[in-house]
């Protein structure tokens, strides 16, 4: 549940499952109906957490003090745009937001999901007995790791993250899983297996099955 009038959509899913390749297309598809929209991303969104983005990304450090540093970042994050942001009433397109956590801190590197579940109370509660921020809706693009390691074979230098082994994508694509049926009303599952087109087509008729696109005239 989110705090504002606005709307909260996070994209999600393993390195290289396709996020980015829509995002932006999404964002210009809500502004062109009218809707005002925050494109934004985890870990980083502001000075403060981009900086710590940098860090968690390419200096070697202990599953604890990644999982503070992203939180920290988070909480920066929130703070400064993304609350604000659906207090105004826009639209937040924020590509990876806490479930990221669970499934690369949580199922990737074993890191307690109790832990975690704290820090994300603290963190995405904006005073005492305030709701826990939460986007509306979560779209979830599912890859098989083998085929998401493919699309990114030389495609960019590889980061902490992207450096890992096969396994851990696939323990992180099974924390996602595990995160989606457990909150199947605000996950929607994306087949990013399929050509970019199709992809899209889901993309965008998730969003107007929410009401928050109307769909194109034919
Ligand atoms: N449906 C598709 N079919 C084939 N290739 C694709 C498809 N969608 C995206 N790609 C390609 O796969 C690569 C990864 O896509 P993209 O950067 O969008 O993934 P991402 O989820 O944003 O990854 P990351 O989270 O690691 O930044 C890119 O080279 C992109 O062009
Ligand atoms: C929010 C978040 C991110 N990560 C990891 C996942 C990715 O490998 C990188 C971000 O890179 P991207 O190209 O922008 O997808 O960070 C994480 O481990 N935990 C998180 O909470």
């Amino acid at each position: 549940m989110n705090a504002g009038a606005g709307i909260f959509i996070s994209l999600e899913g393993i390195d290289g499952a396709g996020k980015s390749t829509h995002i932006e297309a999404l964002a210009e598809a809500l502004r062109a109906q009218g809707r005002v929209v925050v494109l934004t991303r985890e870990p980083g969104g502001t000075a403060l957490a981009e900086s710590l983005r940098e860090l968690v990304l390419h200096q070697p450090m202990d599953a604890l003090t990644e999982a503070l540093l992203i939180f920290a970042a988070r909480r920066d994050h929130v703070q400064q745009v993304i609350a604000p942001a659906l207090a105004r009433g826009d639209v937040v397109l924020c590509d990876r937001f806490t479930d990221a956590t669970f499934a690369y801190q949580g199922a990737g590197r074993g890191f307690d999901a109790a832990v975690l579940g704290t820090l994300e109370q603290w963190v995405q509660r904006q005073g005492e007995g305030a709701p826990l921020l939460q986007p509306d809706m979560t779209l979830w693009f599912d890859l098989p790791p083998a085929l998401a390691a493919q699309r990114l074979a030389g495609a960019r230098v590889p980061d902490r993250f992207e450096t890992q082994p096969e396994e851990f994508f696939r323990r992180v694509a099974a924390g996602y899983a595990q995160r989606a049926a457990a909150s199947a009303g605000r996950f929607v599952r994306i087949d990013a297996a399929l050509a970019r087109d199709a992809v899209w087509a889901l993309v965008h008729a998730a969003v107007v099955r929410r009401g928050w696109l109307q769909a194109c005239a034919p």
